[in-house]
């Protein structure tokens, strides 16, 4: 997926200016910076996601399999099958653990040879398989918010996806759950191509091949603080030798 000169907007405040990526398929990419500065707008920019809040608009251009991804014929819903997301705060359906994987499936018209096989498959990857193969009908509420998160991604890749959005997965989980994830995140960068937005930046070091480093800075005339890319690099180049020095700030935490 590529991004040129991307601009967000909602209304007439520009959120994010100077976006210029090219994502690397099946790595994990982290996208980091301090708050306000437009990461979670960018990320919701690769699903089409910004769609739905009023107001928003996208300038630029964001490719993905050579196609604009904002081209008068692309289908936000179809965009949004193969390029998935998981949000903050987990968020299962009110159903059983099998129905949020079958949902997917059932609503996208897939015709699996078996759906009990799909949803097997599905919490496998998600590696909550063995903690729920015994109570698949009981209300996916019943699980640990850890366990709701692996479930989340479950139902993600249970419509195949090619892209999986994660914005700020671990933020309302505890350590051991957050470790879970990210072991997880790194199993599922061997088919998926994983787009993360974290605060935190152990996180980034520990899991993301690439960096994309965000600042906000305030127009010296309107003062309107606009977010921008400031550095893209490989993880280790960028927390070991950063070449711009609002990325050594950051990264040293003499800001943000
Ligand atoms: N729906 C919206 N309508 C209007 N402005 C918005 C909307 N969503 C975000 N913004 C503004 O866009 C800017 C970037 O916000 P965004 O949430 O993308 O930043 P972020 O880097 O993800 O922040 P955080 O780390 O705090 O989540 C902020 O100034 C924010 O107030």
């Amino acid at each position: 997926m590529l991004l040129r000169d991307v601009a967000v907007y909602y209304g007439g405040f520009r959120a994010v200016k100077d976006v210029n990526l090219d994502f690397g398929r099946r790595e994990i990419t982290a996208l980091i910076g301090p708050s306000g500065c437009g990461k979670s707008t960018v990320l919701r920019c690769l699903n089409r996601m910004n769609d739905l809040v009023r107001g928003a608009r996208v300038a630029g251009s964001i490719t993905y399999h050579d196609q604009d991804l904002y081209g008068p014929k692309v289908d936000p819903i179809v965009v949004r099958r193969s390029i998935g997301m998981v949000f903050q705060k987990p968020n299962p359906f009110p159903k059983s653990i099998y129905d949020n994987i079958a949902y997917g499936p059932r609503v996208t018209g897939m015709k699996p040879g078996s759906m009990d096989e799909l949803v097997e498959q599905a919490l496998r990857g998600a590696a909550l398989w063995d903690e729920v193969k015994d109570k698949l009908k009981q209300n996916a509420y019943s699980l640990s918010g850890g366990q709701q998160q692996r479930l989340c991604i479950a139902r993600c890749i249970a419509v195949n996806p090619d892209v999986i959005l994660m914005d700020e997965p671990c933020s309302a989980l505890d350590p051991i759950a957050t470790a879970r994830i990210e072991d997880l995140m790194i199993e599922l960068a061997d088919r998926y191509t994983i787009i993360i937005v974290t605060h935190n930046m152990q996180q980034a070091a520990r899991v993301a091949d690439r960096t994309a480093f965000f600042t906000a800075e305030a127009d010296a005339t309107t003062g309107e603080r606009t977010g921008l890319l400031v550095e893209y690099d490989r993880t280790g180049a960028m927390f070991h030798n950063p070449r711009d020095r609002r990325t050594e700030d950051y990264i040293s935490g003499r800001f943000g």
